[in-house]
């Protein structure tokens, strides 16, 4: 239970109706949770408008409602506060509902459109390797010092996100990473929370079915480097085109890291191999279980993040060996028959490329690479055809599957797939919607030398298809296949 006018204490209020000196029980913005004694906080959403929900929320006992427009009839026994932003207002109210956990952690943020798991999942892994005890949220799993909490976002609502973060409290962590989505931060979730760092990664392609321009989408990002305090850090991917103006108006101290030039933290590839890589972090050579470009600049941003958040390099430098792949992240299984199947996350043209490419490097021109991929349906339908494109460039053979087809018809997102391709491509091109049978064929294809890659699902477990979740794992199939050919 807390005091309503202590909640209230951070928001910016246009204005107050009704008393503040009440007990409040709950909060929520989900008209369908409310019971007796809760603060009711009505957000406009991307599909519906909470505003609509008041009179029901009345009626199941909210005792005060948080709006920017009050409802046509008030209620007597209910206090209404009138913000600028329901959905701010939201983020703080959650915060001050947990007793802001975030400022009792030391949480760095991390965003982009690729690489952000990866790279807060480090951070994570590595405070608990230095022996700390932490939290990490994220698209995989939420963890709270080594409990596994189940997700379905990257970015939780405010109300669980703080949650967790007081959880994280609780069991005595001190340090915390979360992934921060475009979306997130376009819908204010991490509004009120307390950073002491922030890691940049790249812009690429992405969710342009939300945004709907590149410009919106870096504005989404933008925003979070803008709400860090002064004192905590601001780190950037300096190799890409918009690594500067992602801190152009952060108040905090700005760093950057590079593969490419003089950084506060240089990378440089010195050795590349499908089990790992030799890279090179400010002079000190470390053997890392890494493979591909893209992860050299994960790992450069995580040991920058590392030193930054206070750690010695020396240990951080000594432990990055021991730091393992995300599951579904490049993960590499190996059949007698002589090829390697990677199951990889990569859903944005730009990790396609960079996956490709990644395994081009290693085994060279003459290698065999068999790309097994689709889109999610109900989301971006522009990155289709570039994704087809993409692949077809990079490897010898393609075959255009399935993904999460959600609300779609599968063979349609497979069309639009398509039309990214050209002549040449389409001969070289399978169409094969069931997802199983695709990775078979391709287990069937592949020869002494090739390299499979099976992209778009990672870590995932279930096919969404019209709203449920049928269990799938890339894993667990092409696992079945190495088994029955031994
Ligand atoms: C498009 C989108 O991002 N939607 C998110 C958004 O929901 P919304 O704005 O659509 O909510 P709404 O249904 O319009 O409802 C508006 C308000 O009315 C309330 N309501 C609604 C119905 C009712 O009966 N009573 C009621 O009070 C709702 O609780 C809400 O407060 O706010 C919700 C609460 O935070 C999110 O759960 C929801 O995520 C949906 C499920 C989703 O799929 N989001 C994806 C796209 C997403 O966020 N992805 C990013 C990562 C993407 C990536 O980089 O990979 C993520 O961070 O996970
Ligand atoms: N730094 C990077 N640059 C480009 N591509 C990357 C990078 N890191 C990872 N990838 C590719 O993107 C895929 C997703 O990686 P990861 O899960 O770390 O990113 P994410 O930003 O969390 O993605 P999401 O937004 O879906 O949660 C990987 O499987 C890999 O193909
Ligand atoms: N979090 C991302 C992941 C997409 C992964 C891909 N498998 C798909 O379903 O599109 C999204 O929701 O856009
Ligand atoms: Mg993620």
């Amino acid at each position: 239970m807390k005091k309503l006018q202590e909640l209230l204490s951070p928001l910016d209020i246009i204005k107050i109706i009704g008393s503040d000196d009440k007990n409040i029980t709950a909060l929520t913005s989900d008209s369908r949770k409310v019971e007796d004694g809760t603060l009711f906080v009505a957000v406009p959403g991307v599909s519906v408008d909470g505003h609509r929900f008041i009179p029901m929320a009345e009626e199941k006992g909210a005792v005060a409602v948080v709006c920017q427009e009050l409802p046509s009839e008030l209620s007597t026994h209910v206090t209404y506060i009138v913000v600028p932003s329901s959905a701010l207002a939201l983020g703080y109210l959650a915060s001050q509902w947990f007793d802001n956990p975030s400022r009792k952690l030391k949480l760095v943020g991390v965003t982009g459109t690729n690489g952000k798991t990866t790279t807060a999942t480090l951070i994570y892994e590595m405070a608990r390797l230095l022996g700390h005890k932490a939290g990490l949220l994220s698209t995989v799993c939420n963890y709270v010092d080594e409990k596994a909490y189940p997700t379905d976002h990257t970015t939780p609502d405010p109300y669980t996100l703080n949650e967790m973060l007081h959880l994280m409290v609780e069991a005595g962590c001190e340090y915390a990473a979360m992934e921060v989505s475009s979306h997130a931060a376009d819908q204010q979730r991490i509004a009120g929370l307390h950073f002491v760092g922030g890691v940049f990664t790249n812009l690429t392609r992405d969710h342009l079915d939300y945004h709907k321009t590149f410009e919106a989408y870096l504005a989404a990002k933008k925003k979070f480097f803008d709400m860090l305090p002064a004192e905590a850090f601001a780190l950037t991917n300096a190799d890409d085109k918009v690594g500067e103006v992602m801190l152009q108006n952060t108040r905090a101290h700005r760093y950057t890291y590079s593969l490419r030039s003089d950084a506060d933290f240089r990378g440089r590839i010195v050795e590349s191999r499908l089990d790992g890589t030799l890279l090179s972090l400010n002079g000190n050579e470390v053997e890392l279980l890494f493979t591909g470009k893209f992860n050299a600049y994960n790992l450069t941003a995580v040991y920058g993040a590392c030193v930054l958040i206070g750690w010695q390099k020396e240990d951080v430098l000594r432990e990055m060996s021991r730091l393992v792949p995300v599951a579904g992240r490049f993960q590499a299984f190996h059949s007698p028959k002589g090829y390697t199947a990677i199951v990889d996350y990569a859903h944005t043209p730009d990790a396609v490329v960079n996956v490709l490419n990644a395994i081009r490097e290693v085994i060279g021109k003459d290698g065999e690479i068999i790309t097994v991929v689709g889109a999610g349906g109900n989301r971006d339908k522009g990155k289709r055809p570039i994704m087809a494109r993409e692949a077809a460039a990079r490897s010898e053979r393609l075959i255009l599957t399935s993904d999460n087809p959600r609300f779609e018809e599968p063979e349609d997102i497979l069309h639009d797939m398509e039309e990214g391709l050209d002549e040449e491509a389409r001969k070289r091109t399978l169409h094969i919607t069931d997802r199983r049978q695709a990775i078979r064929t391709a287990a069937t294809l592949a020869g002494k030398g090739s390299v499979i890659l099976i992209a778009g699902k990672g870590h995932e477990d279930y096919q969404e298809i019209k709203g449920v979740k049928h269990h799938f794992d890339d894993r667990e199939v092409i696992m079945e296949i190495i088994a029955d050919e031994k």
